[in-house]
């Protein structure tokens, strides 16, 4: 059988029955040329009789689109495809996709058919649009709770009035992988004309097994997948579009197939979808979540330094992506900081690294995310202090919209405790008169500021003191996610320097 997999994109038209994923023309055209770039054999663009403004994307998209087919949707309406007609008319290559309900449960309550009217119906309708273009598509809806009998029988019919691809799609996912290949290889062998035209799938994602239904086709003879970016579509949606062409690619053992999908297009697709619609993936999503080729704990990080092939099957390149990420957190471990160290451009020695490395755990137990900003500070600021004479043995702030602040902080002086209390304005005012009261010195604060050096409500706070002590000015930092001690700290910093 033949080996090439033609990948039918429809997020511009099923993906953009997800609630929420409505997309206008400008945006539709956007996505639509990088669904080129990305070797989609075929972009279905709309459903033209949905409305004029999709009317007009699909024109528009149909007029632009070179390398892959344009593809409309259509009910057996005759007026349905009249529009579509008009709407990819111009296109390089046309394609009309024409659907009618073949269960029984559609077709009694749904259309309000007999199956003999459905089957007279589907072949009018695709005989009439088969008149217009060139490529015709007929999607059996609800296929998978529909009889094989009938489906043989309605899609011979169709192939005879002119349809070149036959879609079997599992509309409301309720297949499983190895019923589905059965379902597709019964169809078949009842069918006469089946074999002579592209066998094509459409899988939704209730169940969560749209990709693998749509891998258990391919084994039972599909050569057409119907899927969309990011996985978006109807309900739960559809096959992802990314998961499919990277399995073809990283298990060609097991699927030996061609495709035109240029997998380096793929993190920009999604990211593009996402940003168009405002509807991002969940961080964990396969292939083009924001973990998928991000690494946090140690045992990992220490093999992916060592070689990457120890826990990532595809490269991030593969996907468009420039790196794999390290991302440091609590499950860290030296390997890995040593490494970011390196690439922030420090060259330290290994009790150094130890040292900041500690600072680093500590800090990873407070903060979700640590950022490269984190860790500069921890290794310009925090590994130095265990000689100084001023330490912050402890500090207790009370602070209230009702109630006047209060500070006491308690400091080691050349290891003896001094405690200082003071009632200021604010909670930083109050500390730092605190410690004004614990040292003997003539000290002028020139001045202070207070800067969040990272992002996230729990950001690092970068203080910066000013003293004047005698005719000469102290700089004093600090840095800590309480802005109250990174406050006193870079005091006591300045303080040391005098
Ligand atoms: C499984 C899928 O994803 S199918 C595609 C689903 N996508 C959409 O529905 C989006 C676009 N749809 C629309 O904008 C509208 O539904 C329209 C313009 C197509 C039709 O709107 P309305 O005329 O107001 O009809 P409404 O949507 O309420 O009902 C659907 C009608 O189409 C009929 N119908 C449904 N599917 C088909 C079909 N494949 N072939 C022929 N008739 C059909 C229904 O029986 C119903 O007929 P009735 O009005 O005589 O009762
Ligand atoms: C129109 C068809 C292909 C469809 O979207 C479905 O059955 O889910």
């Amino acid at each position: 059988m033949d080996k090439k997999i033609y990948f039918f994109d429809t997020t511009l038209r099923d993906g953009e029955q997800s609630p929420g994923c409505s997309m206008n023309k400008r945006e539709k055209l956007l996505l639509a040329k990088q669904l080129e770039r990305l070797g989609a054999d075929v972009i279905e663009a709309g459903f033209a009789a949905a409305s004029e403004g999709d009317f007009e994307s699909i024109r528009e998209i149909a007029g632009e689109i070179k390398n892959s087919t344009v593809a409309v949707l259509a009910r057996t309406v005759k007026s349905d495809i009249d529009k579509a007609y008009e709407a990819v008319k111009d296109a390089k290559k046309p394609r009309i996709h024409t659907f009618i309900a073949t269960s029984d449960i559609h077709m009694k309550y749904k259309l309000k058919m007999t199956p003999e009217e459905v089957v007279k119906r589907a072949e009018e309708m695709v005989k009439y649009a088969s008149s217009l273009v060139p490529e015709v598509e007929f999607s059996a809806e609800d296929a998978t709770r529909s009889s094989t009998d009938f489906l043989a029988e309605i899609f011979d019919k169709v192939i005879l009035a002119g349809a070149k691809i036959i879609n079997i799609p599992d509309t409301v996912g309720y297949m499983t992988p190895d019923k589905f290949y059965e379902f597709i290889m019964e169809v078949r062998e009842k069918s006469k004309y089946l074999d002579t035209v592209t066998i094509s799938v459409h899988c939704h994602n209730d169940l969560g097994l749209g990709v693998a239904n749509t891998l258990a086709a391919l084994k039972a003879g599909a050569r057409q997948f119907e899927c969309t970016i990011n996985g978006i579509g109807e309900r739960a949606g559809n096959a992802a579009l990314e998961e499919l062409a990277m399995i073809l690619k990283t298990r060609k053992d097991v699927y030996d197939f061609e495709s035109n999908i240029v997998t380096e297009e793929i993190s920009k697709t999604s990211n593009l979808l996402s940003s168009i619609t405002g509807v991002y993936v969940q961080p964990n999503k396969a292939i083009v979540g924001a973990n998928a080729f991000a690494h946090e704990s140690g045992i990992h990080q220490h093999g992916m330094l060592s070689n990457p092939e120890t826990y990532e099957i595809m490269t991030p390149e593969s996907i468009g992506l420039k790196e794999t990420k390290m991302v440091l957190g609590k499950h860290s471990g030296r390997h890995a900081f040593r490494d970011k160290i390196k690439s922030l451009g420090f060259d330290l020695k290994e009790e150094e690294v130890n040292e900041a490395f500690e600072k680093f755990k500590e800090l990873a137990d407070q903060k979700k995310t640590i950022y490269d900003s984190d860790i500069e500070v921890i290794l310009t600021r925090g590994i130095n202090g265990e000689d100084d004479k001023y330490k912050l043995k402890r500090f207790v702030v009370n602070s209230g919209n009702t109630i006047s602040t209060m500070a006491s902080v308690l400091l080691d002086i050349d290891g003896k405790e001094v405690e200082g209390i003071a009632s200021a304005g604010g909670p930083i005012d109050s500390a730092i008169r605190a410690i004004e009261k614990c040292l003997d010195m003539d000290i002028t604060l020139e001045d202070y500021s207070l800067q969040s050096i990272t992002e996230g409500t729990d950001a690092l706070g970068y203080a910066t003191v000013k003293l004047r002590y005698g005719d000469n000015h102290y700089l004093g930092r600090d840095v800590s996610v309480d802005v109250v001690e990174a406050s006193i700290n870079a005091y006591l910093d300045a303080v040391n320097k005098i």
